[in-house]
């Protein structure tokens, strides 16, 4: 999850979705998540099958955003839940071992609870204010990263207004990982656009 790439159509500026994270795969990514925040279920659940298929040749993850049944339908690697989702003891329960499951933290209170649970990560929801999901609770900003790696044991991956501009500062203040959406899904090269943003993740790896 150094680089997670977070799917997200209306971003791709009216590109095909499977070509944006192919490319960004090819430029990078290590994991994607499936972002559907209106499809129906069945279309939902093609759009994983087709989706895992695709990442499959290239060892790359695929993590289901609120929805553990798709993900179960699609034999997706994991499903990322927020605090409106599931409960975590009820996806650790239909989840099979082995499956990764994220959660977002808005709150110290959440990083805290979030200590008891085995999770493949944990993320900071979001580490700046972005356009890209407007119901978003208030920032963490770079002090609340500090803080949040000084008191989780889970791995950190950022989220929200990640760029090229600030992923070092995020990386050498403690995240393990950046997730994504615009600076891939929006970028006019998505595949230039990972490369940069891994390139710069592994430079600030090396300064921590
Ligand atoms: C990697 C990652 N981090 C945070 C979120 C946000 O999850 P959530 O708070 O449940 O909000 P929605 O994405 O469901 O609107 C995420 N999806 N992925
Ligand atoms: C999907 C998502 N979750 C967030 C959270 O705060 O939990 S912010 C976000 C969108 C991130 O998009 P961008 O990279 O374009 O800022
Ligand atoms: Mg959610």
């Amino acid at each position: 999850m150094q680089l997670y790439l977070v799917t997200d159509e209306t971003a791709c500026l009216g590109r095909d979705l499977f070509w944006v994270v192919e490319e960004a795969v090819k430029g990078g990514v290590t994991m994607v998540q499936l972002r559907e925040k209106t499809l129906e279920t069945r279309a939902f659940v093609d759009r994983a099958i087709r989706l895992k298929a695709l990442l499959q040749p290239y060892n790359v993850p695929l993590i289901i955003n609120d929805r553990v049944d798709v993900a179960l339908a699609s034999d997706a690697d994991g499903v990322h839940i927020g605090q409106s989702d599931m409960p975590y003891e009820t996806v650790r329960a239909l989840v099979p071992p082995g499956k990764i499951i994220g959660l977002s933290a808005e709150t110290k209170e959440h990083v805290l609870e979030a200590e008891d649970w085995d999770l493949s990560y944990l993320a900071l929801s979001p580490l700046y204010a972005t356009p890209s999901k407007t119901d978003h609770a208030e920032p963490w900003g770079l002090a609340g990263l500090q803080w949040v790696r000084a008191n989780s044991r889970h791995p950190l991956v950022v989220i929200g207004g990640l760029n090229v501009l600030n992923t070092a500062e995020a990386i050498e203040n403690g995240a393990d990982g950046i997730a994504v959406i615009s600076a891939i899904c929006s970028a006019e090269s998505p595949r230039t656009a990972a490369f940069e943003l891994k390139k710069t993740i592994q430079t600030g790896m090396k300064k921590r």
